[in-house]
């Protein structure tokens, strides 16, 4: 079990994680999500002790990870799977950790066979992809078959197969009564495999909560309706007082009834329908709500920033279309001259 309390961490007047409370329970895998800059990484570190808490403790197992008599053998943990030697061969890489940490010879080529490096356990760990290495950083934190596994973003670089397999580990890890604490932005890889979730948003924790509640909170689920009897159909939801909106697929989209009650209504009016599904929200819509002001850093979006060059002659004012001459883009040589490029 992992537990921080009021922890906290500033990086000069920024601060990057602010009094956090929260815990990781064994036997189930949580979810560490927020976006980018939210603070994941720094309370990962710290719980690792590579970052010391300006406020505030965290306790891997009770207690701090500094304390602990054989840290490999209680938390395993991938953070950075480029934070090997490279010229160190995979097997390599794994033995100098196990003597370390007083670990047996064998448990090296367990792992290798783990996470299915055997074959390539003689090269030199530069040569690996990037799933390669994602794989020997999960092999180093399976290493000392601890009881706490915590895993930064595991799924980075892996193929559909490698995916599943992470997706398989971490459940049976987890049904096996360890903690596995889980960083990831592929909101539909969460969704499949974690349980409960701590979410968190410049700093603060937003949620800690297990997963369906997360979701049923922080999103509404609608009905999709489809009759060739389209329009009736709308006008009759609309008397019933229920909000029913056209999509673009020609179906209807209702909001705030479920579908015994629009097919009841459908029946008595006697409309045909082709489609009655209850449309159930998924993490991603009610990660994007919950964390819609935790943002940091926005994409522009090509043709919705204002032009750092508006359009000067001929043009409405206003956002537009790149123009030919005078608009966005480089400015121009007016003489079309090649001189000077
Ligand atoms: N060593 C550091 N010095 C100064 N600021 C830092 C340092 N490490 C992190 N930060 C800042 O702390 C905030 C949290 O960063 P952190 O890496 O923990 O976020 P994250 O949730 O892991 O983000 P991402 O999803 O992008 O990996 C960011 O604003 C970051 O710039």
């Amino acid at each position: 079990m992992i537990v921080a309390q009021g922890l906290t961490k500033r990086y000069g007047d920024k601060t990057a994680v602010d009094s956090v409370d929260f815990t990781v329970p064994s036997g189930t895998v949580t979810g560490f999500l927020g976006p980018n800059g939210a603070g994941k990484s720094t309370t990962m570190r710290m719980i690792l002790g590579l970052d010391r808490p300006t406020a505030g403790q965290v306790t891997v197992n009770g207690k701090q990870y500094a304390k602990l008599a054989a840290p490999l053998r209680e938390v395993g943990a991938l953070l950075d799977a480029k934070a090997m030697h490279g010229g160190r061969t995979a097997y390599n890489h794994l033995r100098w950790m196990a003597a370390s940490n007083r670990l047996p010879k064998r448990r090296v080529d367990e792992v290798l066979d783990l996470v299915g490096l055997a074959q390539v356990a003689k090269k030199p760990a530069k040569g690996f992809s990037l799933g390669m290495g994602q794989r020997l950083g999960i092999a180093s934190a399976l290493l000392g078959d601890p009881g706490v596994l915590m895993f930064d973003e595991p799924v980075n670089g892996l193929d559909p197969e490698g995916i599943l397999w992470i997706r398989n580990l971490m459940k049976q890890l987890a049904a096996e009564g360890r903690t596995v604490f889980v960083s990831s932005h592929l909101m539909s890889e969460m969704a499949l495999t974690a349980e409960h979730l701590v979410v968190i948003g410049r700093g603060r924790i937003l949620a800690d909560t297990d997963m369906r509640t997360f979701i049923d909170q922080n999103s509404t689920n609608h009905v999709r309706v489809r009759s060739p009897q389209h329009e009736a159909l709308r006008d009759l939801l609309n008397a019933e007082g229920l909000k029913a909106a056209a999509e673009s697929d020609g179906s209807l989209r209702v909001e705030g009834a479920d579908t015994v009650r629009i097919g009841n209504a459908a029946g008595q009016a006697g409309i045909w329908l082709h489609e009655l599904t209850l449309v159930q929200s998924s993490l991603e819509e009610a990660f994007m709500k919950l964390t819609a002001d935790s943002v940091e850093y926005h994409a522009g979006v090509p043709g919705l920033h204002e032009p750092a060059h508006p359009p000067q002659t001929g043009a409405a004012p206003g956002w537009g279309p790149p123009q030919a001459a005078g608009g966005w883009g480089p400015p121009q040589d007016p003489s079309g001259s090649e001189a000077g490029r």
